[in-house]
């Protein structure tokens, strides 16, 4: 049972209040109309590990209050979210990251283990309260270990306030939230990446929507094959999403893959890209839309087809070599003459090849600011951090490295040493700013595979503009470069342009966008390309920024950024109690 509410706060007690309600009668009542908007939406969650069958094969997940994914939390801009998060996991840690929210003035309700707060332990309660600050989509999932992996993910949508317009029209929304799924639990998985010779996690057993899918070897024919499979679980029946014959639906789409890039389509219907990590695009048109990990999306479909037959949404692996077969579910029309949860008459959509890399690159291209809805980059940066992603080893393991150095977790929180002043909790040296980029062969594996690692941080100055540029390239193996889905905790970013091959500081910055880029809390690093993003740091916190594929943040893949942290208030003692905190920090 989730208990959820939303309550209307009491309008503040602020200085102009009582002039505002001087004023007359029209202004006085839109004034408490605003005031009065900002409420408090609560739900209580109880984390527990629980027999289910997303993909009609019986596993361990980790759920919220019985369920994967957990509920949908829905709220009004300015609404405060207050989540009380109990751990009934009996043997393991939880913390709960709420992506995409800049947690302003609250880095301590980041939820990511190991920057912002100690895990939770089991049988401890631990509340997250925070202001959901800009409307849009999001997403909230565990940030520990490879917890993500195990179950523990949902959406979050966040509403204009009423009366506020967007710069589209929709009759409702529908979310959809995709997943990939494994077998193995994430402890085989995370010791198969630190093994020697690793065994890396492969590709997903299933494709998830909305926490449904279905395992390819699990079938009617053959349900004894599979240990636990049964085709009729009710946790594997495709999810349905009803229309109206002739009106316009926003889908909201969240990716929260551990590892897969996806491509996504609903058979027969285009959709209009209308905003990507909350923010207006200048609208576009795609049969097939591309999504990574950590990124969403919101689309508009008018139920404009014959409403007489339903129709296959799909989603289907991209970027890597596919071994999953295409998850699906159903779209069908309210007074059409098939059954909601009849399958469509065709065979579910394949989506674009796997490795048409310059089809994705034009859809990352064409994603910039809705005209009307441009906020202008700073001119120049204060600073240029040039990062050299690479695949290398250390003692034998596979690592991922920037500007060969390979992150690891400390166990004291970055916020809470800093803001303590605990010393040796961390690397005190700062990790390199740049790489040798004049000579480094991204087109080829590294010369020297071998790597180090570290928990330092990049000190940013606080309020200053900081590029980053991600370079992509070859892996250890021969010919071989991966998509990286880079998300920055704590900030939105502005991303400024994207290129094939070494990128060059003397000349890419002058080709960046500076007109309409689209602002995003991920995004896309192409197979031997770059990415260029600029942010101010302005936040005060210390935030993550990573690759979003579980496997490859475990292996190394990330960096952490302080800003402003002399700024940041008192901090709540349940966010200390390990590492070098456990005496509360002082
Ligand atoms: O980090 C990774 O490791 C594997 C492979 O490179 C080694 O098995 C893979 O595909 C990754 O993305």
């Amino acid at each position: 049972m989730i208990r959820s509410s939303r309550s209307l706060a009491a309008p503040p007690l602020g200085v102009g209040a009582p002039r505002r309600l001087l004023c007359s009668l029209f202004l006085a009542t839109t004034t408490l109309t605003i005031l009065a908007t900002a409420a408090t939406v609560r739900q209580d969650w109880e984390i527990s590990y629980q027999f289910t069958s997303p993909d009609c094969v019986r596993k361990l997940a980790v759920t919220i209050n019985g369920q994967t994914p957990g509920p949908t939390i829905r709220a009004t801009q300015g609404d405060t979210i207050v989540i009380s998060v109990k751990n009934s996991l009996l043997t393991e840690n939880v913390a709960i990251h709420w992506h995409g929210i800049r947690q302003i003035g609250t880095p301590w309700a980041d939820g990511t283990e190991g920057v912002t707060q100690c895990p939770i332990l089991p049988g401890d309660v631990f509340v997250y309260k925070f202001v959901v600050d800009r409307p849009g989509t999001y997403m909230y999932h565990a940030h520990y270990g490879m917890q993500r992996s195990a179950g523990l993910n949902g959406m979050i949508v966040v509403e204009v306030p009423r009366g506020q317009a967007e710069p589209f029209v929709y009759e409702r929304d529908h979310t959809v939230l995709l997943n990939d799924w494994w077998h193995r639990s994430t402890y085989e998985q995370a010791a198969g990446l630190a093994a020697v010779p690793m065994v890396w996690v492969g590709e997903p057993q299933a494709l998830l929507i909305n926490g449904r899918g279905r395992f390819v070897n699990c079938s009617a024919s053959a349900p004894t094959m599979v240990e636990g499979c049964n085709v009729a679980h009710p946790d594997c029946a495709p999810a349905v999403f009803a229309v109206v014959p002739g009106k316009t639906y926003r889908f909201r789409i969240a990716s929260v893959t551990s590892l897969s890039a996806l491509n996504f389509e609903i058979e027969g219907h285009a959709m209009t890209v209308v905003e990507a990590d909350g923010h207006y695009v200048k609208p576009f048109v795609v049969k097939n839309l591309n999504i990574y990990s950590g990124e969403t999306y919101s689309v508009l479909i008018t139920a404009n087809q014959d409403p007489n037959r339903n129709y296959w949404l799909a989603s289907n692996v991209v970027s890597r070599r596919p071994g999953t077969v295409t998850a699906t579910a159903i779209l069908s029309y309210y007074g059409g003459r098939s059954s909601p949860n009849a399958n469509p008459p065709t065979t579910p959509p394949v989506g674009l090849p796997w490795n048409d890399t310059a089809a994705r690159v034009r859809q990352s291209l064409a994603t910039v600011s809705h005209p009307a809805h441009i906020i202008p980059p700073p001119a120049k940066p204060d600073r240029a951090i040039l990062l050299l992603n690479t695949q290398n080893k250390i003692d034998g393991k596979i690592k991922w490295a920037l500007n060969n150095v390979s992150f690891t977790l400390p166990h004291t929180p970055y916020l809470v040493a800093l803001k303590s002043g605990l010393l040796g909790a961390f690397d005190e040296r700062p990790p390199p700013e740049t790489y040798d980029h004049q000579r480094y062969d991204v087109f080829s594996p590294p010369a020297n595979p071998n790597t180090t690692s570290s928990d330092g941080l990049y000190r940013l100055r606080f309020g200053s503009v900081v590029d980053v540029v991600l370079q992509n390239a070859n892996m250890l193996g021969a010919n071989s470069s991966e998509t990286h889905p880079w998300h920055l905790h704590g900030h939105d970013f502005w991303v400024l342009g994207y290129g094939y091959g070494r990128f060059d500081p003397a000349v890419h910055p002058a080709t960046y966008n500076l007109k309409d880029p689209i602002m995003k809390n991920t995004v896309a690093v192409h197979p031997f390309g770059w990415t260029a993003l600029r942010f101010k740091a302005d936040n005060p916190g210390v935030w993550a920024f990573h690759c979003h594929i579980e496997a490859h943040f475990f292996m190394g893949m990330g960096v952490v950024f302080e800003e402003g942290v002399e700024r940041v208030g008192e901090l709540p003692k349940e966010i200390m109690g390990c590492g070098k905190t456990r005496g509360g920090g002082h």
